[in-house]
């Protein structure tokens, strides 16, 4: 059995945690069982953005008639940015070729499980296998989207986001699509399928959409997907899939009343939610506990409940996003490779990782909603401001009063006056958004365990000392400890910090 100091599962937001290991000269074991880059990069943010953005522009152009501009026909140029994406995607081959030129790295492709308590079995995919063990190993193999269990779906085929971004990648957009599922996912490819002149049905058990924003940001999207030409059925299990006339057809029911309708479409994308890639991991070899959805419990500092074992990303199950998966990798390399003293670790706050739907209009947040505030106990006020009301909203041809006058919403604790949570609604919300994320972020915090019965001896010995850890709002590291939503433009102000210290 061949020993590392530091084994990587997984190449998403791990890799940092590999290059952190890396300058330190540790020998490292990195295992891959699919494309390296992860979900992001492959089949998720990047993808989707590269066909978002160019439907946001669609919308736009069509919509710059309020504002006195006539572009004529405008049409999407799926070739033409299909090449984009997939010269972006394929650039997870130089991630490979990178890792590949160290002698103290050696690449597994294949699938990891573990054969004991720090011990893995890969299975390669030349159909052999090795058996590896290391002093630190880090999980972060993500996650993959849910199949509900829907009679006649397997037998006539459908759509993921891994397929679409694989092999079933459109060489045209569809004539006509049905979404299975009313979250980030499903409403993203609604906004991108609709603009390139797709007919789209979203079929959301919900009674709403995107049920994990606030509830005005949930119907302020809902009015503009109807208004753009989405057939948008709420509050619906699906009952059944057949073939019928070479279209495949739905049938589902509505929950409150009974009453069953079907529908018909070329194709059916299925974006019910996810589940975590523990499954092939063994982890009843362990003691890695997970939670009752099958994610990996992780306290404070991203350590599981094994010893010399971290897990980060979508696989513990605390945020599902890229930028909250490489908040937790730079943690861990901060914490274990560049030679700190545990009491000045960074620890992981979850209150203010932001989330941006990029829909159009994006729909962004930091914080609490509205009913989450109230829930929690909070005697909260609510200020709006619309876009309208600024001189930048109006020129872009927002009137006072217009359905798609989006808006900045916030919660505020009325006792204290601080921000509790904000949610915003229209154009370029996922810059907009970043102050209130710093802001939220600054300040002094006290070290709040999470999942206590996962403590290390050093975990032990720091949650006994008096810790709090102050974000100065004038310094630049607070800048790359302060979550940006990825992929945002915000990224080229927030990400300075790392060209600063290059250069
Ligand atoms: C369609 C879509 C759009 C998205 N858009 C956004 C967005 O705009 N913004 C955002 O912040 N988030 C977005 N997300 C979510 C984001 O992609 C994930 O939160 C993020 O990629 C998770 O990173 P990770 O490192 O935890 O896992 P991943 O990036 O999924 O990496 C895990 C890696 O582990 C490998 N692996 C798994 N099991 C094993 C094993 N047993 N052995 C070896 N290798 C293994 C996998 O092949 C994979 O490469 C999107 C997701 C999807 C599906
Ligand atoms: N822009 C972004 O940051 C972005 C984009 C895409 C995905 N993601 C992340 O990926 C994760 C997965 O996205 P998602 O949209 O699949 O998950 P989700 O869990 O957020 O939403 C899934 C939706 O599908 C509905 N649903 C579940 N089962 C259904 C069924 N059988 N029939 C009809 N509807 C059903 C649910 O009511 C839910 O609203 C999200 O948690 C999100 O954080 C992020």
């Amino acid at each position: 059995m061949k020993h590392y100091d530091v084994i990587i599962i997984g190449t998403g937001a791990a890799n940092i945690v590999a290059d952190a290991a890396l300058l330190q000269g540790q020998r490292i074991a990195i295992i891959e069982k699919g494309r390296f880059g992860g979900t992001c990069l492959n089949r998720g943010c990047i993808p989707t953005k590269l066909m978002v953005t160019a439907a946001n522009r669609i919308r736009e152009i069509q919509e710059a008639e309020r504002i006195g501009v006539h572009a004529g026909d405008v049409h999407l140029d799926w070739d033409f940015m299909s090449r984009r994406l997939w010269k972006k995607v394929n650039e997870s081959i130089g991630i490979k070729t990178y890792y590949d030129q160290y002698p103290n790295i050696d690449i597994y492709e294949g699938t990891a499980s573990f054969s004991g308590k720090k011990s893995l079995t890969i299975t390669l995919h030349d159909g052999t296998e090795a058996e590896i063990d290391g002093s630190k190993i880090f999980i972060g193999a993500g996650a993959r989207t849910n199949i509900p269990i829907l009679t006649g779906l397997e037998e006539a085929g459908y759509l993921t986001s891994e397929t679409l971004f694989g092999e079933k990648y459109p060489a045209q957009p569809y004539n006509s699509l049905i979404i299975v599922g009313g979250g980030p996912i499903g409403c993203e490819f609604a906004h991108v399928f609709n603009a390139a002149g797709t007919k789209v049905t979203i079929v959301q058990h919900n009674i709403r959409l995107l049920p994990k924003e606030d509830v005005d940001i949930s119907s302020f999207l809902l009015r503009q997907f109807v208004s753009y030409g989405i057939d948008v059925r709420l509050n619906q299990d699906t009952v059944s899939v057949h073939i019928d006339g070479g279209e495949k057809v739905l049938t589902f029911r509505n929950r409150t009343t009974g009453e069953e309708s079907s529908i018909r479409a070329q194709e059916i994308l299925i974006a019910p939610g996810i589940k975590p890639l523990t499954d092939l991991l063994h982890l009843e070899n362990t003691d890695i506990q997970t939670d009752n959805r099958g994610y990996i419990t992780t306290n404070e500092f991203l350590e599981t409940s094994a010893d010399g074992i971290w897990a980060l990303g979508d696989i513990n199950g605390l945020a599902p996003f890229r930028h909250k998966a490489n908040y937790e990798s730079e943690i861990l390399a901060h914490n274990l490779f560049s030679g700190n003293p545990p009491q000045s670790w960074r620890w992981a706050r979850y209150e203010t990782v932001p989330a941006v739907t990029y829909t159009y209009p994006e729909a962004a947040h930091v914080g609490l909603t509205e009913d989450q505030a109230r829930k929690e106990g909070y005697e909260i006020e609510i200020a709006i401001n619309h876009y309208s009301d600024s001189a930048k909203g109006y020129s872009l041809g927002y009137e006072p009063g217009d359905s798609d006058d989006g808006f900045v919403k916030l919660i505020l604790d009325k006792s204290t006056k601080h921000i509790l949570g904000a949610h915003i609604i229209g154009p370029e919300a996922s810059i907009l958004i970043q102050p209130f994320i710093t802001l939220m972020s600054c300040g002094s915090h006290v070290i709040r365990p999470i999942h206590e019965e996962i403590a290390s001896p050093t975990t032990q010995m720091l949650r006994k000392l008096p810790l709090t850890r102050t974000l100065d709002p004038r310094s630049v590291y607070t800048i790359s400890e302060t979550m940006t939503p990825h992929p945002s433009l915000s990224e080229v102000t927030m990400w300075t910090r790392y060209y600063y210290e290059k250069k």
